[in-house]
């Protein structure tokens, strides 16, 4: 956490932390008395009426929201406040494998795994900065209770509670707000499934296709309006009587139509596997015209997807083959030529800085530039887990790799979310990045295919091993993992675009790659973004087979260092300058630290240019004492970073 000293950050007054701290344990005790503890029934008028008058308030900004907290600091503001539960894994069962449950079976503190509830919404959305929630009844309507969705609330914009009436909980979570009321509560988004429109079994194949295209219709008609959920809610809907053999025999047609028009609507929304198969499905693979245009544009959309997933040998295949189809279109040809660019990147690790710089801009702070990742290969690193390792001799100033971020969200975008994390495994609150957390799970969450290697990263929480990240009910993504995952491999790429960053608006992303590189205090390797490119350049020559470090933190300080690689890495750094630090002893190095603190005090307020003999005279004096710390045997070969600011003035005031 950031401390009050620094006059650029922000932070918690002790009595505000130990607020926090008791309200959670408060609740964990509360939780752990009433353990098993049958559900109690809830007033029905009550509940309602309590979450429409919550709901009105905070519709009108005025709510009060348990979450928020008060920061002391240079920005102080007030931020949410949120408690790491004990982790526990998502569902990764499908519906049709889970027991139906009532709401009255339902009990206190329990994960009821293997069963499945389903609730209808009664009452309108209470929307909190961190969590959304609603009053719910059971099947049958007998009973009533509270249910609340964590964190990830929405989805493509919509407050997922909101976006419909019924839902399917799968292994309901049973226990207490943090004002000790009950609640069902959803961490994990994909415990909540969605009932949108039924599909229901038609006889009558009129009926069928006539209830398919009025679907399909509703679904153009969400489309122009931009409405792009509900477009593709619809277009779902349809398809899913389209298919049906009953409509599909006589009119196959049907159905490729919503399958291209839905294509298009998951490509604006991101949801790039579906773009992909839903384009796929949708090819009519006739030889007239309108056949093969209407393929062509689904081959673009392929394209298009593969492209933004990087996958650019696929998109170049999906592209050539609507190419094949349309050669007039001159579409194809763009791409194809801009593929070319991706892969000659990707190749030989050559772009075009000056025109990447001069094209960024608040408003379009993404590069469009490919990965150059093969001089670098993920072995296992030594009492390091794994790390990166050069596969080829790389010169000091050379470009080693260049990676486009997965996932970054800006401190001047409306995603970006800081809110203090107050983590019950180890009882330390932190400063957690939870808007770019929000944003890689709803990447995810539309991307299937790339949850493995995020969740392939360092976290200490490693969820049920079961590795299973999509059933039939679609993308499953443990959120604890991803919380995890972020503490330990989310990076700042700083302030781009001009604007002073703070704790609070910090820009912060996910580069896959580049988080297998591994700490040292005498690193090898220094990273740079440029937009959402990192970029990690040599600081020294690096030979084939050696692994490449960057610095975490370069505190100069051995102690204060030591405490943030442990507090945000858990790790103790123990590379040979740690370990010459380590063996001065805690003496030498307050001593050493002293005088290159009033080394630096002198730098600050002494110019070199006319410095009189007196200073310079000083300035030696100073050298000469930082360096006699140093112990001439163990720090061999090793960066002496104290005086090294001293040493470069005295070369300027005296250069003989
Ligand atoms: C960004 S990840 C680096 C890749 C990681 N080693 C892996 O296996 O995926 C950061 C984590 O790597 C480990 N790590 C990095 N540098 C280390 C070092 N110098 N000594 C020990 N562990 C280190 C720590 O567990 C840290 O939280």
């Amino acid at each position: 956490m950031a401390t009050p000293q620094n006059s650029n950050t922000i932070y918690l007054t002790e009595q505000e932390a130990e607020r926090i701290r008791s309200t959670v344990k408060e609740r964990i005790r509360k939780c752990s008395e009433q353990n098993g503890n049958a559900k109690e029934p809830r007033d029905k008028t009550a509940a309602h009426q309590q979450a429409t008058g919550a709901a009105l308030m905070a519709d009108m900004g005025g709510a009060p929201d348990p979450d928020m907290t008060q920061t002391q600091g240079k920005g102080a503001n007030t931020i949410p406040a949120i408690e790491v539960g004990q982790p526990y894994p998502p569902c990764t069962a499908s519906l049709s494998e889970l027991e139906s449950m009532e709401m009255a079976d339902l009990r206190m503190e329990t994960h009821h795994r293997g069963r499945k509830l389903v609730v209808k919404r009664e009452s309108p959305v209470v929307t909190l900065v961190a969590r959304s929630w609603t009053v719910v009844q059971g099947e049958n309507g007998s009973d009533t209770e509270r249910l609340e969705i964590c964190l990830y609330k929405s989805r493509h914009g919509e407050d997922i509670l909101e976006s419909a009436k019924l839902f399917i909980i799968k292994e309901p979570y049973f226990t207490l707000t943090d004002q000790g009321e009950p609640t069902l509560r959803i961490d994990h988004p994909s415990d909540l499934v969605i009932c949108h429109e039924e599909a229901n079994k038609y006889d009558d194949a009129a009926a069928a296709e006539k209830a398919a295209t009025r679907y399909k219709t509703q679904g153009n008609m969400a489309l122009k309006q931009q409405d792009l959920p509900l477009a593709h809610e619809k277009y779902t809907a349809g398809l899913a009587i389209a298919r049906q053999a009953i409509v599909s025999d006589s009119n196959p047609d049907l159905a490729r139509d919503i399958a291209r028009n839905r294509a298009y609507v998951n490509l604006l929304l991101g949801q790039l596997d579906e773009v992909k198969t839903d384009a796929r499905a949708s090819l009519v693979g006739r030889d007239d015209q309108k056949s093969k245009d209407l393929d062509s544009k689904a081959y673009y959309r392929a394209g298009s997807a593969a492209y933004q997933q990087g996958r650019y040998q696929e998109a170049k295949r999906s592209f050539q083959d609507q190419q094949k189809l349309t050669p007039e279109d001159k579409d194809a040809k763009i791409q194809l030529k801009r593929i070319e660019a991706r892969l000659r990147e990707e190749d030989t690790g050559s772009y075009d800085f000056t025109k990447i710089r001069t094209g960024l801009s608040r408003a379009r702070p993404y590069v469009d530039a490919a990965d150059f990742i093969k001089n670098t290969e993920i072995k296992s690193s030594s009492g390091k887990g794994r790390g990166l390792f050069a596969t080829r001799d790389i010169a000091a100033g050379e470009l080693i790799m260049c990676e486009k971020g997965f996932c970054v969200v800006w401190g001047h975008e409306e995603e970006a979310l800081t809110a203090m994390t107050y983590d019950v495994r180890d009882e330390r609150i932190r400063f957690s990045p939870v808007g770019l957390s929000k944003a890689l799970v709803q990447k995810l969450l539309s991307n299937p295919s790339q949850i493995e290697p995020v969740m392939h990263l360092y976290g200490d929480y490693t969820g049920d091993n079961k590795n299973i990240f999509i059933n039939d009910d679609g993308a499953i993504v443990d959120v604890f993992r991803i919380h995890d995952i972020m503490s330990r491999n989310g990076y700042g790429p700083g302030s781009q675009f001009g604007e002073e960053e703070s704790a609070q608006n910090a820009s912060t992303g996910l580069w896959i790659h580049a988080a297998y590189i591994n700490h040292s205090c005498v690193p090898n390797a220094r990273k740079e973004c440029i937009g959402d490119i990192m970029l990690l350049h040599a600081t020294r020559p690096i030979k084939t087979g050696d692994e490449i470090f960057h610095a975490y933190d370069e505190t100069l300080d051995y102690d204060a260092r030591q405490k943030a690689l442990l507090t945000t890495w858990g790790f103790e750094c123990k590379c040979g300058l740690c370990a010459a630090e380590k063996a001065d002893g805690k003496p030498v190095r307050d001593s050493r630290m002293e005088l290159a603190d009033e080394a630096d005090a002198f730098v600050d307020k002494t110019p070199w240019a006319g410095a009189k003999r007196l200073g310079i005279r000083k300035a030696q004096r100073l050298a000469k004492a930082i360096d006699e710390t140093y112990d001439q045997e163990r720090w061999k070969d090793l960066p002496r970073k104290h005086g090294e600011g001293i040493r470069a003035w005295l070369l300027k005031a005296s250069p003989r």
